[in-house]
């Protein structure tokens, strides 16, 4: 099943090294491996926190749920997420027992043989698993920490393939229990595990948290559990092998969590979490039995900027290993995240809103480093510098008058002249609202055209207009080319490689769920020819430009199955169809509600003047009627000029039980079908495909849009579960249909004299 990862695409490399390896193989030697070495920490001042003023504050759960002391201890947890943004969190009420399994369930994990632990590796370009993150290329500096990272609740969202089965008490599993008397034993039962159980205190401590934190901002008590629906929690499991050269490696390097809050658990008694304050970096003191909490970008952004998400760090120890479990509290994808409506009585949004998706794309994006995304996100005075286009321009929100003059400015000065026409498409096109920060298209098309651009122009990554592509093409002409596509890949797969060097060079495994949206012109038996801006292109632009690749992604689809390649990537070319997504549209059904068949009511964008001027025939006869083909006449030795089609051989049932899971489906009450929403960047969902644009018309029809072949790439978060017969009344209906569908084909294939088989080799594997 997919899993809420799955549409964030990040395109980390492989790392194959396990650190804890690197530590065995130099011992005491000191030869640290160049990439592990980090010159900058000898710089940093590091402040031991024996000094009062630099004491961690620390929270007492058993005070904030005593109706004494509750008041006293709220307003000393919100000073402590003002302040500090991190506090100690003593007795929370996880249970010990649990707390002492996962522990030894971890460190036994640990010290598993390395080939016991790649069982449960990261996959290329994913997320969960045994390995590294945040590794984006070859030349990067590489942490000191074998790291494992799972999704834990909502619980159907596990992927437990990743789930190590050993120690076995980590995991959930199936027992076979047995009963007294004649039954014998008797059926399996479900017995949760290390993980799970301290999954859910977790889960139980932060609801608890995220109410007191409501409290103290005066909000609904309620309201950061709104936002956190669901409390989606993943967790890092950070193994930090001892050092002999501690002092030239970093644990983790400065980050932000991009999440709602962090819970991070000490396993064993080894100092090295370290927090940025005041511009020093402050050690945290380990204290018997406390949790360290951590406010995260989310909640920074919630609370408009009120409670802070602090940088951080993990620095290692020279004689010991240390294992720490951050369990992360997010908010789901499909949320948006922006400032509390309540809060915004008492001043202005300070930071601008995103969906879930875009939050998360954008802070993996940033690289762990250390808050450059959250600071992105902040409205007013940003700063973002473009350097080496002519003299540096720190770029200011709209709400800056004298900023934007400054920026017309220097555009007059240094910009090429446009065209009356298109002068004019800039200049009446409001400033977005949700964009504080919109970069005029000639900045960007003055970056060379090649890779070495992208870090510059993911700096101000934001929905591009479609012409963008267009006038970018008239300027650069032909696309460089960057490399070729080969069938040698590690994995059986599509592999690239690179025909620029550094620092053009893209590494083949950063580039290849991104590129399969963008592969043009097959050339030769060996490679696909790649035109290589067009990635720059689909990062720096997103949407608009995805949607006008998509036509040499089917292009590549095809050639693709005729050409046989091993492609276990088909699934991930899906999912990245599934990232050329329609804007958000009001639901029609709403709309209906409210125009009450009122013209003037029925907004602009629905309103379809050619509609009204065309001729419609609403009677068809003689010539005019649409043939019916009998699919049985087809299939019998006799057919041959028949031209009818009935008797298509879908049974009766399979059709009724569709027909009627759809009629339930759309007869619920708007909020309902809404569950399963198109999410933005998405096709699939609840809503209207293909509005790619803000002015283009609408169609009048709210619909449910799903992939359901190949059956891999169903995203069962927007199959709806009302009826209980949808899905599977669904599943048989579409592979019903899926096989009239290849019969067809046949068909037509033989109906111009070609192969009956050739159409179905296109066909037959597709979507
Ligand atoms: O291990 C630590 O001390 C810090 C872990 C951390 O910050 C993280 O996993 O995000
Ligand atoms: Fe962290």
């Amino acid at each position: 099943m997919a899993d809420r990862f799955d549409k964030l695409k990040v395109n980390f490399i492989d790392q194959d090294e396990s650190v804890q390896v690197v530590a065995d193989t130099i011992g005491s030697s000191g030869d640290i491996p160049e990439r592990y070495v980090r010159p900058e920490i000898e710089a940093d001042h590091v402040i031991i926190a024996d000094a009062d003023s630099y004491r961690l504050p620390v929270i007492d759960m058993s005070r904030l749920i005593n109706h004494e002391f509750s008041k006293e201890e709220t307003a000393k947890l919100g000073s402590a997420c003002e302040d500090w943004g991190f506090f100690q969190l003593v007795n929370h009420g996880v249970d010990e027992q649990v707390l002492q399994q996962i522990k030894d369930d971890i460190t036994g994990f640990f010290k598993l043989p390395l080939q016991e632990k790649m069982t449960v590796a990261i996959l290329p370009n994913g997320l969960q698993g045994f390995g590294h993150h945040f590794v984006f290329s070859k030349e990067q500096k590489l942490d000191w920490v074998d790291l494992m990272f799972l999704t834990t609740r909502p619980v159907e969202e596990r992927s437990l393939d990743f789930w190590p089965i050993n120690p076995p008490t980590f995991r959930s599993t199936y027992c076979l229990l047995k009963q007294a008397g004649w039954l014998g034993y008797r059926a399996s039962f479900f017995s949760s595990n290390s993980l799970d159980k301290y999954s859910l205190e977790i889960e139980n401590v932060s609801a608890k948290l995220f109410k007191f934190m409501a409290m103290n901002l005066g909000v609904d008590e309620e309201a950061l559990l709104g936002t956190f629906k669901g409390q989606p929690q993943s967790v890092r499991i950070n193994h930090y092998p001892p050092c002999s050269q501690a002092d030239k490696v970093l644990g983790l390097s400065p980050h932000t969590d991009g999440v709602g809050m962090t819970l991070l658990l000490q396993v064993n008694d080894v100092q090295g979490l370290q927090i940025r304050k005041d511009g020093k970096w402050f050690a945290v003191k380990n204290l018997p039995g406390a949790l360290v909490v951590n406010v995260g970008d989310v909640l920074e952004i919630i609370t408009n900027g009120k409670y802070k998400s602090i940088e951080h760090r993990a620095v290692i120890n020279p004689d010991k290993e240390r294992i720490t479990i951050a369990a992360f509290q997010s908010a789901p994808l499909s949320c948006t995240i922006g400032p509390l409506q309540e809060l915004l009585m008492k001043g202005d949004p300070r930071y601008r809103t995103v969906d879930g998706v875009e939050f998360t794309k954008g802070y993996f994006a940033a690289k762990l480093e250390g808050r450059r995304y959250l600071e992105s996100l902040k409205l007013g005075v940003l700063g973002l510098l473009v350097r080496g286009l002519g003299p540096t321009v720190a770029l200011q929100s709209p709400q800056s008058t004298v900023e934007v003059e400054k920026k017309k400015q220097w555009n007059a000065e240094n910009l090429p002249k446009t065209k009356p026409h298109e002068a004019r498409r800039r200049d009446e096109s409001p400033p977005a609202a949700s964009l504080p920060l919109k970069l005029d298209d000639e900045i960007l098309l003055r970056l060379p055209p090649r890779p070495s651009s992208l870090p510059r122009a993911s700096l101000v990554s934001s929905p591009t207009p479609a012409s963008f592509h267009r006038l970018f093409r008239a300027r650069h002409r032909n696309h460089p080319l960057i490399g070729v596509f080969t069938n040698e890949g590690r994995y059986g797969s599509i592999s690239f490689r690179s025909v620029l060097d550094p620092p053009n060079l893209i590494p083949t495994e950063a580039l290849l769920a991104d590129s399969l949206a963008v592969i043009e012109c097959p050339s030769g038996p060996n490679g696909l020819r790649f035109n290589s801006y067009q990635i720059v292109l689909a990062r720096v632009g997103g949407l608009g430009l995805a949607t006008i690749l998509s036509c040499n992604l089917q292009m590549w689809e095809r050639k693709v199955s005729s050409e046989a390649y091993n492609c276990r990537n088909l699934g991930k070319a899906m999912a990245e169809v599934r990232t050329i997504g329609s804007l958000p549209v009001p639901n029609v059904q709403a709309l209906a509600g409210t125009c009450n068949g009122s013209d003037e009511r029925i907004p602009e964008r629905y309103i379809r003047t050619e509609a009204t001027c065309e001729e419609v025939i609403s009677n068809y006869h003689g010539d005019m009627a649409i043939l019916i083909i009998d699919l049985s006449k087809l299939l019998s030795p006799q057919s041959s000029e028949e031209e009818r089609l009935i008797n298509h051989g879908v049974p009766e049932e399979v059709i009724e039980n569709f027909r009627s899971s759809i009629v339930h489906f759309f007869s619920q009450p708007l909020d309902a079908k809404k569950e399963y929403s198109q999410l933005p960047n998405s096709l699939e969902g609840y809503g209207q495909t293909f509005v790619f644009s803000e002015d283009q018309k609408l169609d009048w029809g709210d619909m449910l849009y799903l992939q359901v072949h190949p059956t891999d790439t169903r995203d069962l978060r927007f199959w709806p579960t009302y009826p209980a017969s949808f899905r599977q009344s669904l599943d048989a209906y579409s592979s019903e249909t899926k096989s009239l569908a290849l019969c067809l084909f046949k068909f037509m294939a033989k109906a111009v004299d070609a192969d009956p088989e050739s159409l179905l080799s296109i066909f037959e594997d597709q979507p």
